[in-house]
């Protein structure tokens, strides 16, 4: 496994980073890059689509927002997968090695480095639930975090507010990224990864506080004539769920969204899993929070790394940062050892 050059490209999978390699001795990954289908008891992972915004021409492109908004697929977990589920993960399956096979080249890669953990928060450490503030984590899942962080440097890297994810999360020994990576801050708590007494700060984005917070009130005042929507301040960016609005009503909340949109080039619009997005423009996402973090972990002594992002579907993404670096990825579908794979993203 030698010889692989990582491209970051785009700013997705759930934390952030798809990345595309190339391998020398290729046979040991598939060459395309599918997404996981939906799997007995697993989650889909939506990509990330921008979506315009700004100029006119609304209705046009109210009609996409909504297109897009229709394609994003529930990511309830199905209780009874349909054959095509089924035969969609026979297909990936094939084309993708069992990492149980592989799994000494794996530990081999990881010697000599510092292991560094990534986590999502929704959908990944809790489940995904209708109501966005009740998506808490259970005891088992926060005590498997914190074991996790006596090991190696946590990081959990969400769209969400990043006070809100600690209030969540509770643990004061890891890192957070907020705001989908527009707000960082290291371990309140433990030194080990400390410089002196720095604590990390990091916020690309903070000139559009006042614009933010603007818009949210706005995005209140404009969609609450639509029974179901619901606006979240995640500080540095705004979501506005669709989750339990009736899907007749889907186009006139892109409607209401627009609206308010077009009063604020400065701003873009991408989608989640049943949520319109609200960023500012600039060129910071969650990938760059993770490169953020590692750069200051190197900081702080630490090199060679070994990254372990954890994502959904439930997944564990290896990625080491040697020049030239060497790259593979492990998705491990919670519950089902079989399904331990290599993946290429
Ligand atoms: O990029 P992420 O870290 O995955 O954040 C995306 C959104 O996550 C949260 O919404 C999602 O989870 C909710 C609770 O389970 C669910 O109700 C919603 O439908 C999901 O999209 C968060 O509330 C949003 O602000 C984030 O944009």
């Amino acid at each position: 496994m030698t010889n692989q050059n990582v491209v970051v490209s785009d700013p997705k999978s759930a934390i952030g980073m798809a990345i595309a390699v190339s391998v020398s001795n290729s046979s040991f990954f598939s060459p395309a890059v599918p997404k996981p289908p939906t799997v007995p008891g697993g989650y889909i992972t939506i990509s990330l689509k921008k979506l315009e915004t700004g100029g006119a021409g609304g209705a046009g492109r109210v009609g996409a927002w909504v297109d897009s908004m229709r394609a994003s697929s529930p990511t309830r977990i199905k209780s009874t997968p349909s054959l095509s589920d089924t035969e969609a993960l026979s297909a990936w399956m094939l084309h993708h090695p069992s990492a149980l096979r592989t799994f000494e080249q794996i530990t081999n890669a990881s010697k000599g480095k510092q292991i560094v953990m990534f986590l999502d928060y929704d959908g990944t450490l809790s489940p995904i639930v209708e109501d966005p503030d009740q998506a808490f984590m259970s005891k088992e899942m926060r005590a498997a975090v914190k074991d996790v962080a006596r090991y190696f440097p946590t990081a959990i890297v969400s769209g969400r507010c990043r006070d809100k994810v600690y209030r969540f999360v509770k643990l004061s020994e890891l890192y957070y990224a907020g705001s989908h990576g527009m707000d960082i801050k290291g371990p309140a708590k433990g030194r080990k990864y400390k410089k002196g007494n720095q604590s990390l700060l990091c916020q690309p984005a903070s000139e559009f506080l006042p614009m933010i917070d603007e818009v949210y009130k706005a995005l209140l005042e404009k969609t609450k004539s639509t029974p179901g929507a619901k606006v979240e301040n995640n500080k540095f960016c705004l979501s506005v769920h669709f989750r339990c609005v009736d899907e007749q009503r889907w186009t006139a909340l892109a409607e209401q969204v627009r609206l308010v949109l077009n009063q604020y080039p400065k701003l873009r619009l991408t989608q989640g899993r049943k949520v319109l997005e609200i960023r500012p423009t600039i060129k910071w996402d969650k990938g760059n929070a993770l490169e953020f973090l590692l750069e200051s972990l190197g900081e702080r002594g630490l090199t060679q790394f070994l990254c372990i992002k954890w994502i959904s579907p439930p997944c564990f993404v290896f990625h080491t940062n040697e020049v030239s670096e060497k790259l593979f990825s492990v998705l491990i579908i919670r519950g089902d050892l079989s399904l331990l794979r290599i993946c290429q993203f």
